[in-house]
């Protein structure tokens, strides 16, 4: 009988993101909205700067009278949060900080460096010019103006111009609620002392991390046996916990001890794809819980254990399932950044393949990568010395160091 086609990358991913759908909004103070992703424009409440400013320490002048060696009288000072109350009558000069409203009557700033105060008078040194030194008011923004698009993840500096708009919350989606189920006899929580025939339990590391840099609140959900019966009951535990993406890692294969993808079936789970033409991460699943006795609509994805594996999957798959999950705008999946190859490379077979690498230098800003000579998908010491994954697209031929090549920069 003939081997059923590996589903390609692309069109896995593609269905996987088709599914996603944004979760609802909530409003959150500013400082808990670091990462969280917008579920509606951000409007500024206020125009700023709200008065025009002086940009510098100095004196606010008429343009037309504050020529080389004018003497003008100082008629007061204005300061960052406490104006002057009058308006600049001809003749005169006031005392300007940084920050400070420019009065009414002043056009131009001069410096302080270029003057010389003169008791209550000061002498202008570098005639001044209209506008100079002078923020005009709204310059920054305005009141109703939108600062920040619907599905902008929001980064430090957009957490300043929020607060700046006179706003102390905002609204954004909620984050995904992700479990994370691992499988295997074998397997054993660090700092335990494991003998040697067992494997210590370091995917929920990898594969969580990536979910939290990716805006999800993850959940350890333990440790199954390789029984079908645990498995199941594992599952439906998980069901239980009102979860919007299930994860799990290992028994994903073809081995006796691989009971995920039957289990996750027999549980209700609508397998969309199992195995794809992928290079580590073949034997990778996904697909819906719905309906039934749970309201919710859960995702679930089936990572393969291999650790590296089951990383590279949680870049490609999780990564950007969670980013939709959240309303982030321009998520399509593939992130490739180009590249020059360093050294020449095989040609490759049916599966796209992410190669562990190394930048080794740069040709005109264009990172230079060499894949690592090793590339099993169990070792993580290469993985964590790993800068890149170089992509081989199926049936890639062999090509030559110099050659343009794609990779998925590793940045955590
Ligand atoms: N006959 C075939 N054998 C295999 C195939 C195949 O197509 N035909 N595919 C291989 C590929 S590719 C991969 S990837 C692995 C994935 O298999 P599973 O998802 O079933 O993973 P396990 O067998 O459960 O574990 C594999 C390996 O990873 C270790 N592991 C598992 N979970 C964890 C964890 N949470 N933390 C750390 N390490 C973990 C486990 O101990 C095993 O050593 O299958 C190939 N076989
Ligand atoms: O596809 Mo597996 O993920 O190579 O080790």
């Amino acid at each position: 009988m003939a081997k059923p086609a590996l589903m390609p990358l692309e069109e896995a991913l593609e269905r996987l993101l088709s599914q996603a759908s944004p979760l609802p909004a909530e409003t959150v103070a500013l400082d808990a909205a670091l990462g969280r992703v917008l579920a509606a424009p951000v409007v500024a409440r206020r125009t700023t700067p709200g008065r025009d400013v002086s940009a510098m320490d100095g004196y606010g002048v008429r343009a037309a009278e504050a020529t080389l060696g004018a003497v003008l009288k100082v008629a007061g000072e204005s300061a960052a949060g406490r104006p002057y109350a009058g308006t600049l009558r001809p003749g005169e000069a006031v005392r300007l900080f940084t920050g400070a409203v420019v009065p009414d009557g002043a056009d131009a700033v001069v410096i302080q460096e270029d003057t010389a105060r003169e008791g209550s008078a000061v002498r202008i040194d570098e005639a001044a010019t209209a506008g100079r030194h002078i923020r005009k008011a709204g310059g920054d923004f305005r009141e109703g103006e939108t600062v920040l698009p619907s599905g902008h993840r929001l980064r430090a500096r957009d957490l300043a111009l929020v607060a700046a708009c006179d706003l102390a919350e905002v609204s954004v989606h909620r984050r995904p609620r992700l479990g994370l189920l691992s499988t295997g006899d074998e397997l054993v929580r660090p700092g335990r002392g494991a003998q040697a025939h067992q494997v210590i339990l370091s995917n929920i590391y990898a594969v969580g991390g990536v979910a939290r840099l990716a805006g999800a609140e993850v959940a350890d959900l333990g440790i199954l046996p390789d029984r079908m019966d645990d498995t199941r009951a594992g599952i439906r535990a998980a069901r239980e916990a009102g979860l919007d993406v299930l994860v799990t890692s290992g028994g994903a294969s073809v081995g006796d001890h691989d009971l995920v993808a039957p289990a996750l079936t027999a549980e209700g789970a609508a397998l969309a794809v199992h195995k794809i033409a992928l290079r580590p991460g073949k034997p990778l699943m996904f697909g819906r819980f719905s309906g039934g006795a749970h309201a919710a609509e859960t995702h679930v994805l089936g990572l393969p254990g291999n650790p590296v594996s089951a990383y590279v999957c949680a870049l490609l798959f999780l990564r950007p399932l969670l980013r939709r999950m959240q309303g982030e705008a321009g998520v399509d999946g593939l992130e490739l950044v180009p590249a020059e190859l360093a050294v020449d490379v095989k040609a490759n077979d049916h599966r796209m393949d992410f190669m562990r690498a190394q930048i080794v230098g740069r040709r005109a800003g264009v990172p230079l990568v060499a894949p690592m000579p090793v590339q099993d998908s169990s070792m993580l010491s290469l993985l964590s010395r790993a800068d890149a994954l170089l992509v081989r697209r199926p049936q890639a031929p062999a090509a030559k160091a110099g050659e343009p090549c794609e990779i998925l920069p590793l940045e955590d």
